[in-house]
């Protein structure tokens, strides 16, 4: 009913409800970079989360509504096969989760990974990746005429809501050679290169973005064809705290398309 603060789905023919998740009454709210992290933080420190747990589900989102939106029949190039980009923080690592189970989807998903973290999060996310035979790229290739070429979509994990400031090496000549390819590109939580709050009209301008837990403010400013929530982890009561407003994600699907 518009204002109902009651959701009902039915699974299998079996009705489930949860009380307080309802269709949003006022507009989804997009967190500040600020509130992002602190609502970041505390499913950590409060709730008691670990970011492989969570980056396991945000990088399953990510693939998930990349298979929505791009099927491999989809794909104009001979194999469904995706570029994806990590950067250097946990963006990077939802990227990883995300290549692993778009390879489980049927994609041939090849890394870029040029800022690996020693930590053993990020060195496990590698090997599993590698032992699933997805190649990892020992340059960035140097024409996007490449890239159009061998790849049908480009995942963008660079960074997401802690990036600030100028982009520093490599990753300004990557984003450069991102911002000419014609292949869509998806972003993952944020377009890398934006401003988290303010956006960036000369930037990069993705096909897809995939926000996690909620839009961020730059997410006002996106104009690609695809808009999908996804990370279905945060617990009501922290959605109450942020005052989130969330609508509520269709039956038991990891993502929500907004646009
Ligand atoms: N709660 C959730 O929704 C979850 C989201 N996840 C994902 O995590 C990222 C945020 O991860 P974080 O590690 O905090 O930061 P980033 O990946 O955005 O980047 C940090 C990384 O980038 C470097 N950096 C920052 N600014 C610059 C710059 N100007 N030039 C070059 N390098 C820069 C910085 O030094 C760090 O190394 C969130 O967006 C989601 O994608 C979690 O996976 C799960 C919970
Ligand atoms: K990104």
């Amino acid at each position: 009913d518009g204002g109902s603060a009651l959701c009902v789905c039915k699974v299998e023919g079996v009705d489930l409800a949860w009380p307080g998740f309802g269709v949003p009454r006022g507009a989804i709210s997009h967190p500040r970079q600020e509130e992002a992290q602190a609502i970041d933080q505390e499913l950590f420190t409060e709730y008691k989360f670990s970011v492989d747990q969570l980056m396991e589900l945000a990088g399953l989102s990510c693939a998930t509504a990349i298979a929505k939106a791009y099927p491999p029949s989809s794909f104009t190039t001979s194999q469904p096969a995706v570029l994806v980009v990590c950067g250097p923080g946990n963006n990077g690592g939802d990227g990883l989760v995300c290549a692993r189970h778009l390879k489980m989807f049927g994609y041939q998903p090849t890394v870029y990974y040029p800022k690996r973290p020693s930590k053993s999060l990020f060195e496990g996310l590698t090997t599993q990746c590698k032992k699933m035979d997805i190649p990892f790229l020992p340059e960035f290739p140097a024409e996007a005429a490449f890239i159009d070429e061998l790849y049908g979509l480009v995942v963008d994990a660079i960074f997401g809501f802690s990036f600030k400031g100028a982009v520093r090496e490599p990753f300004g000549s990557i984003l450069s050679t991102l911002e000419r390819v014609t292949v869509p590109i998806a972003s993952i939580d944020i377009p890398s290169g934006w401003d988290v709050e303010k956006g960036k009209a000369d930037g990069l301008q993705p096909d897809m973005l995939i926000s996690l837990t909620a839009p961020k403010k730059a997410a006002m400013h996106f104009t690609g064809r695809y808009h999908f929530l996804g990370g279905r982890f945060v617990p009501p009561m922290l959605q109450e705290k942020y005052a989130l407003n969330l609508p509520a994600y269709p039956g038991t699907d990891c993502v929500l398309q907004l646009t």
